[in-house]
């Protein structure tokens, strides 16, 4: 029976195991976190099937080692990892949003024998702790793959059949590729959110009511301003040279930007807005590669006979069609999932208004 290894029982960690579990009943996971709670917690929802004592116990007869701590921290692990007599085949990979200093301490730290394979799975949330991982988490998610040079391609093909259940589109490329790639789509941006939560709070002193008014848009674009700070800090900190970079590039758009507003250039602020508006619409939604197109919202409900039809109850009120509706997963005393699947963004987004007016169930779309 296959081992797999997972240290930091996490929403990542513990998603991930999950995903294992569905797609690969009879695989024993085994888990470790240097928080027992979440050890405790994983076991009580049956993400693990076992704990291990230390990182020792557990990696040295493990047939496959996920390391999904934040990224600080990752970096220790593998150090220890390369001082233990590892089984021969293992392979090791980890999760996290950077990708180039990982591997590269990955390839200084652990003996040739050990096959490393980067990867960092492009889906979470602003929620962290094992008690929020879920197992479609990264259903229609890209997964990012970036194996060493000299890694054998088989082994990168049991990595991806382990991985299967998370439902995710594995694409590889190198750890620099990805670094530059999530510096601008996501490390980037949550500087920029952090920045403008900040900016608001300081004006607050001046108009007290701004917190209130900030509810709409201000809350959607600086959603991500509520994630872990420990696990973006160490995000920013790996990906500096890139940011950096970045950072110079967007100084001067901003004061490209400044020059159109202080001349009043209607011209170029129409032109400026249009672009973006233009290229934003273009973005593919969700993309999918090879999986069909569904149009998904997902609900947060209490366990108890009659919760679906409450829901189409108020779905029917309004007139919203739905295509499919099922509970993805339902445990003793805790929420499960219900996925409504619509024709259209705009039926899913009429349910999403309908549900949050109607209930105080928590709805999103992955
Ligand atoms: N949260 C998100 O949306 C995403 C996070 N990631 C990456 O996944 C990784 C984990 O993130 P989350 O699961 O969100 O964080 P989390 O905070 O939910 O889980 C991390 C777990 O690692 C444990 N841990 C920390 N140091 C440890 C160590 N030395 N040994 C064993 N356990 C240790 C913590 O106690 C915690 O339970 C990070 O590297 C992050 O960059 C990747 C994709 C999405
Ligand atoms: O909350 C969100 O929308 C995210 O952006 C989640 C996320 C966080 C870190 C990653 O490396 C990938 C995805």
């Amino acid at each position: 029976m296959e081992k797999v290894f997972i240290i930091g029982l996490g929403l990542i960690g513990g998603s991930i195991s999950r995903a294992i579990k569905k797609e690969h009943p009879s695989v024993q996971l085994v888990g470790y976190d240097i928080k027992n709670d979440q050890v405790q917690m994983a076991k009580k929802l049956g993400i693990i099937d076992q704990s291990a004592e230390s990182i020792k116990e557990g990696a040295e007869s493990a047939d496959v080692i996920i390391i999904s701590t934040p990224v600080e921290q990752t970096l220790n692990v593998l150090t220890f990892l390369g001082e233990l007599s590892l089984k021969e085949g293992v392979i090791i990979t980890d999760v996290g949003s950077t990708k180039k200093k990982i591997v590269d301490h990955a390839s200084f730290s652990l003996p040739k024998t050990v096959t490393f394979i980067g990867g960092h799975p492009m889906a979470g949330s602003h929620k962290s702790g094992v008690a929020a991982a879920k197992t479609h988490l990264f259903e229609n998610a890209f997964y990012i793959l970036t194996p060493g040079s000299n890694e054998r391609p088989e082994k990168i093909e049991q990595l991806k059949k382990l991985l299967k259940g998370t439902k995710a589109q594995f694409i590889v490329m190198t750890p620099e590729e990805h670094d530059s790639i999530t510096g601008v789509i996501s490390h980037f941006p949550h500087l920029i959110a952090a920045s403008l939560v900040h900016q608001a709070e300081k004006k607050e002193e001046m108009f007290p009511i701004i917190k209130r008014l900030a509810a709409g848009g201000f809350r959607d674009i600086t959603r991500i301003a509520s994630s872990n700070p420990v696990m973006w800090r160490d995000i920013i900190v790996h990906n500096h040279d890139v940011l950096i970079e970045l950072f110079d590039e967007w100084i001067q758009e901003m004061k490209q930007i400044k020059q159109f507003i202080e001349k009043l250039d209607k011209e170029q602020l129409y032109t400026y807005f249009e672009k973006a508006k233009t290229y934003r619409d273009g973005l593919p939604e969700r993309e999918k590669g090879a999986i069909p197109s569904f149009y998904d919202l997902y609900v947060d409900v209490p366990d108890y006979p009659g919760v679906i039809s409450e829901i189409t109850g108020y779905l029917a009120k309004e007139e919203i069609s739905i295509t499919n509706i099922r509970i993805l997963e339902t445990r003793e005393e805790i929420f499960g999932v219900l996925r409504i699947s619509f024709q259209s963004d705009e039926d899913r987004m009429k349910a999403k208004q309908c549900i949050d007016r109607y209930t105080n169930y928590e709805t999103y779309i992955l």
